[in-house]
């Protein structure tokens, strides 16, 4: 009952305001809407909670995307942060250990020496993503269902490879947090201390930029200051009537 309510309200407000069915910012801190002649689409049919896709190449800005939209009530469950406890789990380290030997050690995964092996060839990373994929997805539906049980309208699903696991489908709107590779590139070395090499190749195996942005229901472009990215999360909210 709730939850048509949202879902009708949301269509409510943007049969209203005959708003965008994407945001974009064509600079820093300027958010653009773009007219289109239907209301933004809520896809999904099914029972619990709305899905909000966010997706971005690496360093594009998901993360601090995610923390403003916690900050503004959101539950973001986070693939990232699951996979880090999945890979803590001794059934996953053993697993890991027998596709990539080496990487694992004192039962703790060595991350850099599983990246260098992983991310230089792409039958190595399916095989990695083979083994922590499906157990991130069981623990990202148990979160859902938690988060509907706690009465969430919407949940934010902060999942870097949103695209490249065909996931989008499940998704009612996608948001693409993106900016140039030259900044990501600065901004994943600042923070994680990566070489350039290493955030290049992480990008490679990815599915490009242009292809997420062309894919996503809202776009938001993170190459300016953090006020202007913050803006932009604001008007996509809005748009979907979350503002
Ligand atoms: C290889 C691992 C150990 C490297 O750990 P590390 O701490 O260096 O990186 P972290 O996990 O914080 O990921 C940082 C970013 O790297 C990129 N990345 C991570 N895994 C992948 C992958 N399988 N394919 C492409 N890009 C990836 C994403 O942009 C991600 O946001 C780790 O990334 C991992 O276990 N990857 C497989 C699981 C996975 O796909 N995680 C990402 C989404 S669920
Ligand atoms: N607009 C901005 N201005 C300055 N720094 C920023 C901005 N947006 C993000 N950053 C910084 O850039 C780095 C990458 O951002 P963030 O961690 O949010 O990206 P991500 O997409 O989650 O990365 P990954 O794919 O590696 O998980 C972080 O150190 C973050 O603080």
């Amino acid at each position: 009952m709730q939850k048509s309510h949202v879902c009708c309200s949301v269509r409510q407000r943007i049969d209203a305001q005959l708003t965008a069915r994407r945001v974009t910012a064509l600079a820093p801190a300027i958010v653009t809407a773009m007219t289109d002649p239907a209301p933004f689409p809520i896809r999904s049919q099914s029972p619990g909670p709305k899905r909000l896709g966010l997706t971005g190449s690496i360093g594009a800005g998901k993360s601090t995307v995610a923390a403003l939209l916690r900050g503004r009530g959101l539950t973001v469950l986070d693939a990232d942060a699951q996979a880090r406890l999945v890979t803590e789990q001794p059934e996953t380290l053993a697993l890991i250990e027998a596709a990539f030997p080496g990487t694992v050690r004192d039962g703790v995964l060595d991350r850099p020496a599983l990246s260098a092996v992983a991310f230089a060839d792409p039958a190595r990373l399916a095989r990695l993503n083979a083994i922590v994929h499906p157990r991130v997805r069981a623990r990202m539906t148990a979160l859902e269902r938690r988060a509907a049980e706690a009465g969430a309208r919407w949940v934010v699903q902060d999942i870097p490879l949103l695209f490249e696991g065909g996931l989008e489908a499940g998704m009612d709107a996608v948001l693409v947090v993106d900016a140039p590779l030259e900044l990501r590139v600065a901004r994943v070395m600042e923070r994680s201390g990566f070489s350039r090499e290493e955030v290049l190749a992480r990008d490679a195996r990815q599915t490009p930029a242009a292809d997420k942005r062309a894919k996503a229901d809202f776009v938001i472009d993170n190459g300016g200051t953090l006020a202007g990215l913050e803006a932009q999360v604001d008007a996509a909210l809005e748009a979907l009537g979350l503002g």
